[in-house]
């Protein structure tokens, strides 16, 4: 596979995914957007698909928008294999992660009590892999349902069947979080420890460029690199504190270049970025590198 050479893995690894994609040889996995990861540092994918391979599990931590379900998605791309996804809230509780009675009716109109199970029972199940994002979000008290499925037990009691789920297969739970945010929680210890943490940074310089390039509607290359040199500036300003992470977001650089292939560069940055933040000097810090790079508006349509 061309993706192996791209990120650099190592041939004892490609041997235990080519058996493992035989393994998972399945003709209906929709793979989506799964060739669009632009790695910020190699050792990321290759890090993330051999603990993957080892049998452990791996929590990406990483800004909003830095690539970490696009980078989930490389990996089930890269196994043959679905992946069930669970969005975390604070509103997840243990039905969402197991599953959920209800009633159905049959032919003859008869009442019945059927279990519909959960993303964690349907991957444990068929021994596929979990995506589990902003677990953070989740409420404390939920969490530890999750602790003897991502430990050596494999395993959890589900509460609304009396069964003992136990996982199959390649089964692989891959977890992510954006620390530090608004309505988040640092994870608990115990949870973290059973993860290997895998930082995954914004996009920078060249890498981010050929993101920008494959996946908006700009083409320009001038502007293109002035996206770039806004993101740097962006960061650099992240890094001192004077801006929140979010401003320097590739979902928001995507946005706005996008954006800027019908409109001037200056009001799509202020539509994609700028007005997203709240703090008016913050919005300030913005607009001020946007003229310096873009100049001063002209357009008045
Ligand atoms: N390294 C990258 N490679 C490819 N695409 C990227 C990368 N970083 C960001 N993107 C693009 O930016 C957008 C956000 O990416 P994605 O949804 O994977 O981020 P995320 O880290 O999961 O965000 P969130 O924490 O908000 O869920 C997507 O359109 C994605 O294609």
């Amino acid at each position: 596979m061309q993706l192996y050479e791209t990120f650099d893995i190592p041939s004892e690894i490609q041997n235990r995914i080519e058996d493992r994609r035989d393994e998972n040889d399945n003709p209906d996995h929709y793979l989506i957007g799964s060739e669009g990861y632009t790695a910020p540092d190699m050792s990321i994918v290759k890090d993330a698909v051999t603990s993957l391979i080892l049998g452990k599990n791996v929590l990406l931590k990483g800004p909003t928008g830095a690539g970490k379900t696009k980078l989930a998605e490389l990996i089930s791309y890269f196994f043959n294999q679905p992946m069930y996804s669970i969005n975390c809230s604070v509103d997840l509780d243990a039905e969402a992660l197991l599953g959920y009675k209800t009633l159905t009716y049959d032919d003859q109109n008869n009442a019945h009590i059927t279990f519909i199970p959960g993303p964690v029972e349907n991957a444990m199940k068929n021994g596929e892999l979990l995506y589990i994002d902003e677990i953070n979000t989740a409420k404390a008290e939920t969490l530890p349902i999750l602790n003897g499925v991502l430990d050596y037990r494999r395993m959890v009691l589900n509460p609304f069947t009396g069964e003992t789920v136990r996982a199959k297969g390649n089964f692989g739970v891959i977890a992510a979080i954006n620390e530090g945010y608004i309505g988040t929680a640092p994870l608990n210890e115990a949870l973290k420890n059973r993860f290997i943490v895998i930082e995954v940074p914004y996009l920078q310089g060249p890498a981010l460029k050929e993101m920008l390039s494959e996946q908006s509607l700009l083409n320009d290359s001038n502007q293109l690199d002035q996206f770039v040199t806004l993101s740097t500036d962006l960061q650099s300003k992240v890094r001192d504190g004077q801006i929140s992470e979010e401003a320097a977001s590739p979902r928001s650089l995507l946005d706005a270049c996008d954006l800027t292939t019908f409109m001037e560069a200056r009001r799509a940055i202020k539509r994609a970025i700028t007005d997203k933040l709240e703090d008016e000097r913050e919005k300030a810090a913005v607009e001020n590198i946007a003229e310096t790079i873009f100049g001063r508006v002209q357009e008045k349509g």
